[in-house]
């Protein structure tokens, strides 16, 4: 099914509810810091269950004890666009569980 692009307005309504998120170029980007690097590790692995659930991935960074985020809609043109808020906001949902902020 296509996926339209959101409109910059759009983009920022929901960006308003994602606290954290920002938008970088033509893509939602967000670092979380956790309490060790196994932890951070433990994210990636849940981020990466949820991307597969979604069919819809991320590039997803491990740093020491950092876990980033930076996504867009390849089938979109690399524009922002409704899949990339869902998976925004499931990986919002998942990150207090890992102590993650
Ligand atoms: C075939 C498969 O559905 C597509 O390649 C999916 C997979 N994951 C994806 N991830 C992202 N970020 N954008 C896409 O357009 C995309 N497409």
């Amino acid at each position: 099914m296509p996926v339209e692009p959101l409109s910059q307005k759009e983009v920022e309504d929901r960006l308003a509810e994602l606290p954290g998120w920002s938008l970088d170029g033509d893509r939602l980007t967000r670092s979380y810091r956790l309490g060790s690097h196994f932890a951070a590790t433990a994210m990636v692995v849940h981020i990466a269950q949820v991307q597969e659930e979604l069919d819809h991935h991320s590039d997803l960074t491990l740093g020491y004890n950092t876990v980033s985020l930076s996504v867009h809609t390849h089938s979109a043109g690399g524009a922002v666009t409704e899949k990339d808020v869902e998976l925004a906001r499931r990986v919002e949902d998942l990150a207090p569980g890992h102590g993650a902020h």
